[in-house]
Order: structure tokens, then sequence, then C-alpha cells
């Protein structure tokens, strides 16, 4: 069973528009909503795919009463905690081309009592657990260490912790040592405080993380698939997208694929690729079937001077010399 925790739920909403001038009234061709949040985007991709996983989340006001409906239609298992302030909506406007303009709210305001009570779901729901997907950013009120608290304790139960998030509670997560980490490419030279231009360095950037606490670093890369560093080696993992859609959720898609592939080495790279190929191809932010015929290309022996695509991952500070935790 997987066990994934989003602290920072959502109802995302995604409109299509034929391009996005600044100040204009713009006419929407058309748009959905979806229940979202990352880790809420975990359990539904695998659950989509006939792999037990539950989602602990807070609930509170309108939008969070929809959410917990639309996960009841899903018939996700989840453990709701219900919370004073009111679940945010987040917008993706989608051009033809596939880009993506997100807003995403800040969310609300989590008392102390609601984040333990949170926290405490967490704890009493590790029986049979494998892995625990501690997923997104955190609403005001959460204390920073909260993910490196829960890696902890989840270890002392024999649970597999994986996080995915950015900025300071990624930063303060390296000190609860997590089994995986899954930044993408800007995520990942924020927190090494560097550029990061090649396939290269992004393995010396993932080793340094390793260093400073995760066993293992899973670098989603966008159009340039994946890289996975561990204790053993350094993979890499890419596969051609037919028709590329929207990339909203697609690295929820990678880490759901890495977990169900057996969350450690080649195999579950390969099928974090196969994942996330198939998200970008689907709109919006679930995906309901991965093509078993999908090709990834896996390779020990990848060019580390190969330049990634999407270059622009530079960082917004000048990196930390202090220890996380
Ligand atoms: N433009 C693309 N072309 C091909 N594959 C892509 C593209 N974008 C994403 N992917 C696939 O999806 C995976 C995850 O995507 P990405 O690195 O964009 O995650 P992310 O930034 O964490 O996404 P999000 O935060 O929206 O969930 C990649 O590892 C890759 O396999
Ligand atoms: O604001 P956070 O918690 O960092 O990210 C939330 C979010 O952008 O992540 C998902 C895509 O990964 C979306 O469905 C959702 O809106």
């Amino acid at each position: 069973m997987i066990l994934t925790l989003t602290l920072n739920p959502s109802v995302d909403r995604t409109v299509f528009v034929d391009a996005l001038p600044r100040g204009a009234v713009i006419r929407s061709r058309r748009g959905w909503s979806e229940p979202s949040g990352k880790g809420v985007n975990v359990a539904l991709a695998l659950h989509r795919h006939g792999v037990p996983a539950t989602a602990v989340l807070p609930v509170g006001g309108q939008v969070g009463g929809q959410l917990s409906e639309m996960l009841g239609r899903a018939e996700l298992p989840v453990r709701q905690v219900a919370i004073q302030g009111e679940i945010r909506s987040n917008i993706s406007l989608v051009e033809p081309d596939g880009t993506v303009t997100k807003v995403n709210e800040p969310g609300p305001v989590l008392r102390a009592d609601e984040t333990e009570a949170l926290v405490r779901t967490v704890l009493d729901n590790l029986a049979d657990v494998a892995w625990l997907a501690c997923c997104g950013s955190l609403p005001d009120g959460v204390p920073v260490e909260v993910y490196a608290r829960l890696a902890r304790a989840a270890r002392d139960r024999g649970v597999r912790v994986a996080v995915d998030t950015s900025g300071e509670p990624l930063w303060a997560s390296l000190a609860g040592r997590p089994d995986l980490v899954k930044p993408n490419a800007h995520e990942l030279a924020h927190l090494v405080g560097r550029p990061l231009r090649t396939l290269g360095d992004v393995v010396d950037a993932a080793r340094e993380v390793r260093g400073l606490g995760a066993e293992a670093v899973l670098a989603s890369l966008g159009p340039d698939g994946a890289l996975l560093v561990d204790a053993d080696e350094a993979l890499h993992a890419e596969a051609t997208v037919a028709r590329m859609v929207s990339a909203v959720g697609a690295g929820d898609a990678a880490l759901a694929g890495f977990l169900h592939g057996g969350g450690r080495g080649a195999a579950a790279l390969r099928t974090a690729v196969a994942w996330g190929t198939a998200a970008v191809q689907h709109e919006g932010t679930l995906f309901s079937a991965v093509d078993p015929d999908q090709a990834v290309l896996l390779r020990s022996d990848f060019d580390r001077a190969r330049r990634l695509r999407d270059a622009d991952a530079v960082p917004g500070h000048e990196g930390r010399s202090d220890p996380p935790g």
C-alpha cells in the first residue's frame, strides 16, 4: 500500500485558451475541474492503475467540500482531516502548443492542532504501507520541518519515504533522510544554488543532495526524461512523446510510476518515465492508461555533456551553506 500526504491540496481548474494576451478579456474554448494537489495526483494515478493507495489531506470550506465529493466519485480511499480554512483552487491556462501558465493559490492557514491532526492521521495509517509520499507545498502555519519529522517517524516503522516538494520544505526534508526526493530541474538547481545546464550537472547536483541526506534522487527533467541517482549508479531514461498536450501533473505521474515500479533502480525509473510520458499526452493532471508498448530508452552510459533542452534551470539565490535541519 502507498500512503500519500497532501497538506495543501486543491481543486485544479484547467482552461484552454487560443492565446494569452496580458490585460485582455480572453474567451476560453473549454475547461474543467479536477481534484488535485501533488499527493492527491500520485494517489489517483496509482488507484487508476489498480495499485492500492490512500490519500491523507485536509478539507475545509466550499472548495474542500467539492474536493471531497470529487474524490468520492473517483472512489479513492482517503483520510480527510477537517480544517477551518478554505482549500485552494489552482488554475492552469493551456495554449494550443501545450504551454501552460499556472496560478497556484497559497491555500489555507493551518492551525497547530490541525497540522498535528494531519501528522497523527499519517502515523495512525502506516500499517501495511510500503511507501509514504509527502507531496507538495506547505500551507502557512505548517512548520517547515514537517516532512523531516514524518520521514523519521515512518522510517522507525519500516516505511520508506518519498518527498516531492520545493524550496525550503525540500531543503528541510533532507534532515529526515528521506529514501527518495523527486525534484524537477528547477527545484534541484534551486536546492544546490547553481544553474544546471547538462545531464552531468544534474548528476553532480543529485550527488550533492544525497550527501545532504536523501538516499536517492529522482530528477525529472521534462523533455529530457529523468535521472535516477542512488548509492549504486546514475541512470538516465527518456521516451519520445507523440503528442505533447499538457505537462501539469507529469511529475506526480512519474513519482507514482516510480513507486509502482518498485521504488528503486532501473525498473522503477523506466516505469516513472513511461507514466510521465503518458501524463503529458493527456489533458489535465490525470491520465487513465499507460501505453504498455511505450519505448523508454534507459542507459547508464549517457552523454553527461548533453545540454538540457529546458536549460534555464537557474536558481534565484546563491545556494546554501547551512546544513538542513
Ligand atoms: N515536454 C516533455 N516531453 C517529453 N516528456 C516529458 C515532457 N515533460 C514532461 N515529460 C515526462 O514527464 C516526467 C515529469 O515531468 P517534469 O519533469 O515536467 O515534472 P514536474 O516539473 O515535477 O511536473 P509537475 O510539477 O507539473 O507535476 C519527465 O520525467 C518526462 O518523462
Ligand atoms: O503548490 P504546490 O503544492 O507545489 O503544487 C500544486 C500543483 O501545482 O501540483 C500539481 C502538479 O504537480 C497540480 O495539480 C497542483 O495544482
